[in-house]
């Protein structure tokens, strides 16, 4: 005998910006593809029969620089190394066009499906407008995503991929060469020398053995520049709200408050991103707090830093110098008198910039791209919950029948629309933290939108678009005694306060209720309403309310034959023999209306609908 225990979770909420990384063994070789929906052009991630990979079939008419053809267009806007090229052309057709304006962008990007930019282009809404909904991708070959407009991104269903760790060392060694050569003027003196000048006493610099370093910072940057500052004799101290401490510990580093690092520090290393959080975090006020003479040096982000507000710290002496490879605006003004100042280095954005660096950011963001292109979910996905590639392959028929769960429900619902408030039962023998239903909920989430609206929705928008229709999904977890072998037992959806327009769906508390399980890798619709049903979940499927009586089957199969529809299967659940039951009759294609009205005709039959699936 089955036990039941029901735990309830009001409100799931993922952040669809998390940036929440995945195993290793994250593989691509799941089955979760961007498959044909809404539009040709358009892929929603979907269960793919076959592992055929779902190219991108371009149906509109080329462009100079861009040629129809069937396969995917992947734009690279900005400088990429050879091999990312390479392993892009394998796919798709590759486009490389630089130094577009916002405009040109905006003009060429509903011709693609990828993107790929550094930091040097803005795609902002706009663009995601323009792309009228084609743009599946954006690359960013590198680590900031400050310059890709994510929350619009997400609405577009636009999944954004980064690549998070080919240029750490490039970037971390920029930073050390920035402050070493900002303690002993390597630039100014260079500059001098060369006017054909010789001011030995002029740039007398600082030694950086023993002196205090505060990394802000302490990700994959930030800890490769503390570990090499080590290497010099500095003793490091690093602020970061989210890091672990054993990290910090591992290499020797003091993790210390935002006061502590700026108090104590002769020299400051930013490594933080650029976020709303972060903006202008050097400001007047946290000047103020510095040792007089500290050094900063920037390999993040410009906008980290409140320029104005530096140049007035550099002249009142609280800054000695400054060395910064990353500006507000890139390029920054000519007479910027920030780049201008004597004792401020600059470089132009070069952190990511060596040979290595850019050779494997390429191969990175290729790969990345690649596998969005061919509908997996990337593991540096930016703006998509992550879901283990080991997790995709074993809830891959229960997505299936989530979506489908979510179709038939909302089709059950009389006029379709006011659709607000859905629960969601999960019955599974694992724990609650051992079943990630992410995937499942954007899954039934796309399942109830799609048929009533011409929005489109993949697990990157699904959330968001949840949200903005004022749909409420909760989720509940029966945990069944058994086996955890299997991720699920069934699948419950009821879409509450609504009227249906088959009554035989309503549960006896008034809501719609379907219910169904997955069987032989196949999904089943198991429950409608009271009424236990067994019918495979495909193609399309006529429910009917009839009096319990010999010959029902005989006569609905009849009236569908002499209409030429091709029946597939036919079950029977009913409460007691004699009384109400509820057939269900697979059909392999949609009944004409002269079909559904002999239906109708039939004397014993009490209600009936057709659903889509
Ligand atoms: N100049 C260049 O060419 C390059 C610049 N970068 C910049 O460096 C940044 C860091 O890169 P990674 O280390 O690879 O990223 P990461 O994500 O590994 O590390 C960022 C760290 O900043 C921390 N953080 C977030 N908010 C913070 C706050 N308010 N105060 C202190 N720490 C905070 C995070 O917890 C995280 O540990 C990137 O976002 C990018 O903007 C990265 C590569 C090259
Ligand atoms: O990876 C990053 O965040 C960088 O800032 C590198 O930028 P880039 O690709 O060199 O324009």
């Amino acid at each position: 005998m089955t036990s039941l225990r029901t735990v309830t979770v009001q409100n799931p909420s993922i952040s669809l910006s998390s940036r929440a990384r995945l195993p290793s063994a994250f593989s691509s070789s799941t089955n979760l593809r961007f498959s044909p929906a809404a539009a040709p052009h358009r892929r929603l991630i979907t269960v793919a029969a076959s592992n055929k990979s779902a190219v991108l079939v371009d149906e509109r008419p080329g462009e100079a620089g861009i040629a129809a053809s069937n396969k995917p267009t992947v734009l690279v806007a900005e400088k990429l190394g050879q091999a990312g090229i390479a392993l892009l052309s394998k796919l798709a057709n590759v486009v490389c066009e630089y130094n577009l304006s916002p405009e040109e962008l905006c003009a060429k990007i509903s011709l693609c499906d990828a993107l790929i930019v550094r930091s040097g282009t803005k795609v902002t809404r706009e663009v995601f407008e323009a792309s009228k909904g084609r743009l599946k991708v954006v690359g960013r070959a590198g680590v900031g995503i400050d310059n890709v407009d994510l929350a619009a991104a997400t609405e577009f269903g636009c999944l954004v991929v980064n690549a998070p760790t080919a240029n750490t060392v490039a970037a971390a060694e920029h930073g050390i060469a920035l402050l070493a050569a900002m303690a002993r003027n390597v630039a100014q003196a260079d500059a001098s020398i060369k006017a054909g000048k010789w001011q030995r006493n002029k740039y007398v610099g600082v030694s950086l053995v023993g002196k205090t370093l505060a990394v802000m910072g302490f990700g994959k940057v930030g800890s490769e520049v503390a570990r090499r500052a080590k290497g010099l004799g500095m003793h490091v101290v690093a602020h970061d709200p989210y890091a672990p401490a054993d990290r910090a510990r591992a290499i020797g580093v003091d993790l210390v408050s935002f006061e502590e690092a700026l108090s104590t520090a002769d020299f400051i290393s930013l490594h933080m991103p650029l976020t709303p959080a972060t903006s202008k975090v050097l400001n007047d006020e946290t000047f103020a707090k510095m040792k007089k003479g500290v050094r900063i040096v920037n390999v993040a982000r410009g906008g980290v830093i409140d320029e104005e507000a530096l140049v007035r710290a550099l002249d009142s002496g609280i800054v000695a110098q400054a060395a910064l490879d990353v500006f507000t605006e890139e390029p920054p003004p000519t007479d910027s008198k920030l780049v201008q100042h004597e004792r401020v280095t600059v470089t132009p954005h070069l952190g990511a910039s060596t040979v290595e660096a850019q050779e494997g950011v390429a191969i990175e963001i290729a790969e990345a791209v690649v596998g969005a292109l061919n509908g997996e979910l990337a593991a540096t996905a930016v703006n998509a919950p992550m879901v283990p590639a080991e997790v995709l392959t074993e809830l891959k028929p229960f997505v299936e029948l989530a979506e489908k769960l979510g179709r038939l429900a909302v089709q059950l619902v009389a006029g379709g629309s006011g659709v607000k408030t859905v629960k969601v039962s999960y019955a599974s023998s694992r724990a609650p933290d051992d079943l990630d239903t992410r995937l499942l909920r954007a899954m039934i989430t796309k399942g109830l939108i799609e048929p009533i609206s011409s929005v489109f929705v993949n697990l990157v928008n699904a959330d968001y678009t949840a949200k903005q229709r004022g749909l409420r999904i909760t989720e509940e977890r029966i945990i069944l005694d058994g086996s955890p072998e299997n991720p699920l037992e069934s699948i419950q959806v009821q879409i509450a306060n609504v009227e249906s327009k088959f009554a035989s769906a309503l549960s006896d508390s008034g809501e719609i209720k379907v219910e169904g399980r997955v069987k032989d890798g196949v999904p089943y619709l198991s429950k409608v309403g009271s009424f236990e049903v067994d019918v495979s979940l495909e193609g399309s499927i006529i429910l009917c309310r009839q009096v319990d009586q010999p010959g029902m089957i005989g006569k609905v199969g009849n009236a569908l034959g002499e209409e030429n529809v091709n029946v597939s299967f036919m079950t029977v659940g009913r409460i007691a023999p004699r009384k109400q039951a509820v057939m269900a009759i697979g059909v392999d294609e949609p009944p004409s209306k002269q079909a559904l009205k002999r239906i109708g005709d039939i004397p014993a039959i009490e209600e009936f609908v057709f659903l889509k699936l």
